[in-house]
């Protein structure tokens, strides 16, 4: 499989801030093939949504360059969806509008009955289709969520990039909809790139994981391969060492080689002794 789908080369970033630039990303290097589903871990502030920003087109890089199948990246476009944590739905439009909406931008000249098949059946994916006139505010979280994903793959994206997707949710909706990606990936076989806190959830998901490092200049610290074998069994991986494995070394990337915790300040003797 060739990598070169989506290439990221040397791509820096930064920022004018009031104090002068801020550098948060350096050489970038990041090839990711047709078809590939990668996470990108690392702690907070490290410069996760500025790669998804550039590649989504949001922001240009100070550097280097993103080609998508052979075209360079500049600007936003319909071949890159994004989910984000907050499932962006228009608040005024039905479950069925917002993701109509959707197919509308990138089916000009569609008739009615062909848009009508392609919104119906994201949102069947979803298993949203229960619930197609509801507003945004009437249902949960975790439908927002879902159809947030419908949204986005009714657009038939190059890449869907997803930015902590489920990181508002709770455990139990979170691994759900988990499960429903996985179920929708091995369907479609879409190109993603995720941004995630979540190490299972990393491990659970990805073919590859990219842990970054630090910022200021953060860049990729190290690539893992996930080549635990698909469909991927959450409960049947809860007793997999090699799961297991693989979850340590991610750990130990974010927490022995790259920790961002800063020592604790030596206590006074007397409160030392007050311990004691
Ligand atoms: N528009 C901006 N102007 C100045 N600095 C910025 C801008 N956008 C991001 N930064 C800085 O770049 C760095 C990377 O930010 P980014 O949001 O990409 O990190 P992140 O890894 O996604 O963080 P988190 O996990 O907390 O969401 C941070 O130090 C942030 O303050």
């Amino acid at each position: 499989m060739s990598k070169h789908y989506l290439d990221l080369s040397d791509v820096g970033m930064r920022f004018a801030t009031p104090t002068g630039w801020f550098e948060a990303l350096v050489n970038v290097n990041l090839k990711i093939a047709k078809g590939e589903f990668i996470s990108l871990i690392g702690h907070s502030g490290c410069g996760k949504s500025t790669v998804l920003n550039l590649v989504a087109g949001l922001n240009e890089a100070t550097s280097g360059g993103i080609i998508l199948d052979g075209r360079e990246v500049a600007g936003p476009g319909p071949e890159r969806a994004v989910v984000f944590q907050n499932h962006a739905l228009l608040p005024w439009l039905s479950v069925y509008e917002n993701v109509e909406l959707a197919v509308r931008q990138v089916m000009k000249g569609a008739s009615k009955a062909q848009i009508a098949e392609k919104v119906r059946y994201y949102l069947s994916l979803v298993q949203m289709d229960h619930a197609l006139d509801k507003k945004p505010h009437e249902i949960s979280g975790g439908m927002k969520q879902r159809v947030g994903i419908a949204r986005a793959l009714s657009m038939s994206p190059k890449v869907l990039l997803m930015d902590e997707p489920f990181g508002a949710l709770d455990a139990l909706t979170r691994a759900h909809l988990q499960d429903a990606l996985m179920e929708i990936q091995a369907e479609l076989n879409n190109t993603v790139i995720m941004i995630t806190h979540d190490v299972d959830e990393a491990v659970l998901l990805s073919d590859r994981i990219v842990m970054m490092t630090n910022g200021p200049a953060a860049s990729v610290g190290e690539i893992l391969d996930i080549t635990l074998p698909r469909p991927r069994n959450r409960v049947a991986l809860a007793d997999d060492p090699e799961y297991h494995k693989l979850r340590q070394c991610v750990l130990s990337f974010l927490y022995e080689k790259h920790s961002k915790v800063t020592p604790l300040k030596k206590p006074k003797a007397e409160s030392r002794a007050a311990v004691a």
